[in-house]
């Protein structure tokens, strides 16, 4: 099968998966997204103690049946972490606006959803950061990641390669949405995260070889 063709049998694949987990997030409901969140967040607590010596990272602000980051958020703030959150471009790009608890949001240059107004920060704001929460529906033992499907992470951590030091990458996820190594299908341009926080602990993930990669010579 030529690369074209693979990418086409790999998208629809990822649609399918994104379909059902989104289903199985609201099927949740709001009470144990709640609690598994509230689990994950203890273990992400402890383990910032060592991971983010200069207290900075990025979060996303969650909306729909996301792992609910509010709480979070409000207590890292509390606890003095510098936050950036996600701002959308155009053209699927990222930027970074500061946070904090009561700031003003305005309605996106790009689609329905609220984000902080404020100065805009480029990929090289990362020079300063920690950590990076990377939003996911879904992680594999190999650290491939499943998104919402804009390819927006995908971009910012590839324009991440240029700088003297990159960000820890770690994903949030309820407890079944960490899958064995190779259920998340791959295209080249997929960028890996290196651990996910799950309710019942951290998983420091160990990358195998790229099936994609493979695949395609
Ligand atoms: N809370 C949170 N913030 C986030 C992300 C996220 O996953 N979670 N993102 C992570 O990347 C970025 C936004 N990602 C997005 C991904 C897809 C679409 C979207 O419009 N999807 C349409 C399909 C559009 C199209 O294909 O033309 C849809 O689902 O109907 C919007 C934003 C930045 N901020
Ligand atoms: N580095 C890149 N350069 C150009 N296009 C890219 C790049 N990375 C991803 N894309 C495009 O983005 C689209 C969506 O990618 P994918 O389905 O992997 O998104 P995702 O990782 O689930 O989403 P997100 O990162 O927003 O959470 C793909 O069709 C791909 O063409």
């Amino acid at each position: 099968m030529g690369p074209r063709l693979l990418c086409v049998r790999e998208t629809n694949a990822k649609d399918e998966l994104r379909n059902r987990l989104r289903n199985r997030r609201r099927e949740m409901g709001t009470a144990q997204r709640a609690s598994e969140m509230a689990m994950l967040s203890g273990h992400l607590l402890d383990w910032l103690e060592e991971h983010a010596p200069r207290r900075s990272l990025t979060c996303f602000l969650s909306y729909g049946a996301e792992p609910p980051t509010g709480e979070l958020l409000a207590r890292l703030h509390t606890i003095g972490y510098t936050i950036y959150v996600p701002i959308c471009e155009p053209a699927r790009r990222l930027l970074w606006a500061r946070w904090h608890p009561g700031i003003e949001m305005a309605r996106s240059s790009v689609g329905p959803i609220d984000e902080p107004v404020g100065e805009r920060f480029g990929p090289e704001v990362m020079g300063e950061v920690d950590v990076v929460l990377v939003p996911a529906q879904a992680v594999d033992a190999n650290g491939d990641r499943l998104g919402q499907g804009g390819g927006y992470y995908d971009r910012f951590i590839a324009s991440m390669a240029r700088l003297p030091q990159v960000p820890t990458l770690v994903s949030l996820l309820f407890e079944h949405e960490f899958l064995d190594a190779g259920e998340i299908p791959v295209e080249p341009f997929d960028q890996r995260v290196e651990a996910v926080v799950l309710p019942s602990g951290v998983r420091n993930l160990t990358p195998g070889p790229r099936a994609d990669k493979l695949e395609l010579g």
